[in-house]
């Protein structure tokens, strides 16, 4: 675990003394967007993702290509889930690929292909321009939105997971996932010092018992319609009985105690094409053996037993 300064690596944990034991999360640097009057333009075989399988935020952009029919159009890398001392690399770990572009051994090798004396983390997921060797983002919230939109002339997919009409109700919605819980399991798992946890933590479960309520009304977060803002809580859901309560001591209770949200997890988890975007695997590999300040023996839990493809109640929602 580390970072780039000025182009050189540096071996670093997270630094939250200056914060009061609080993690803070760094803006991602890279924000260019893909159209057809930019100098990223949307083409077939022209874009490349790098991303983890282990981690949530590039889960949410893995879910995007998938269900707006970009597999054909935008090829993928899969880092190991191992992120060590030199951050992300590629490995033959099962399920991993290697960097099917130019063969390099560490993540922050690309971050200076794209700007040589680069200084920040180095972070997935990477959607990479092949024409221009460059990052054009690498912020999972934007390229989203680009999946969702930007590729449609190209795929003639035209559903809509970021509608106009629903777009202040999701941008609502995202802020206090994120903050609570996106971020909300980080902001407790990484924190160093009790008060930091517990503030944490509370602000967790009121926002996860905030869900719960919405889902007792409604089918999905913004008005019986699924959109992003239920993908962008699926990564952290599915995440969250296998690692989170376990290694980021989230343990009030499980997401599976909770009538609605466990549900609502099956229901997303069985939407088509998602379940063989989930790999269980990478993802408790990643956290038990990457995080060794948390738990220095990297040794990986056996359980939980999860069955996600059990039936779910959703359909009988009104809305
Ligand atoms: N804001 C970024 C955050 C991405 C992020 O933090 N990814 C984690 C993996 S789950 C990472 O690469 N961490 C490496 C680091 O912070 O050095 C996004 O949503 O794309």
């Amino acid at each position: 675990m580390g970072l780039l300064v000025e182009g050189r690596w540096q071996d670093k944990w997270y630094d939250t003394d200056k914060n009061g034991g609080k993690f803070k999360r760094q803006e991602s640097q890279f924000r260019h967007t893909v159209s057809d009057n930019g100098p990223f333009r949307p083409e077939s075989d022209r874009y490349h993702l790098f991303l983890s399988l282990a981690c949530p935020w590039a889960h949410r952009a893995l879910i995007l290509r998938k269900l707006k029919g970009l597999e054909a159009h935008i090829d993928i890398s899969i880092v190991s889930p191992d992120m060590l001392e030199n951050g992300w690399e590629f490995s033959d770990y099962p399920g991993s690929t290697g960097d099917k572009l130019y063969g390099l051994d560490y993540m922050h090798q690309l971050y200076t292909k794209a700007k040589p004396d680069y200084t920040g983390r180095v972070t997935v997921p990477v959607l990479w321009d092949k024409a221009r060797q460059t990052i054009v983002n690498n912020e999972s919230s934007e390229i989203v939105r680009i999946f969702n939109s930007d590729f449609n002339t190209l795929t003639d997919n035209k559903l809509d997971f970021y509608p106009a009409e629903l777009q202040p109700a999701i941008d609502k919605v995202n802020d206090w996932v994120y903050h609570r819980i996106n971020n909300g399991v980080y902001k407790t798992g990484f924190a160093t010092t009790q008060e930091a946890y517990e503030e944490a933590f509370g602000e967790l479960f009121e926002g996860l018992d905030y869900v719960e309520q919405i889902l007792a009304e409604q089918r999905y977060l913004v008005k019986g319609q699924l959109t992003e803002a239920d993908w962008r809580l699926f990564t952290t859901l599915v995440r969250f009985d296998p690692v989170y309560v376990g290694h980021f001591k989230c343990n009030r209770q499980r997401i599976a105690d909770y009538p609605n949200l466990s549900n609502y997890l099956r229901e997303l988890y069985q939407h088509p094409g998602i379940a063989e975007t989930v790999n269980l695997d990478q993802i408790k590999r990643h956290y038990y053996y990457s995080h060794t300040m948390i738990n220095p023996t990297q040794v990986i839990p056996k359980g939980p037993e999860l069955d996600w493809q059990r039936p779910h109640n959703r359909a009988d929602k009104p809305i």
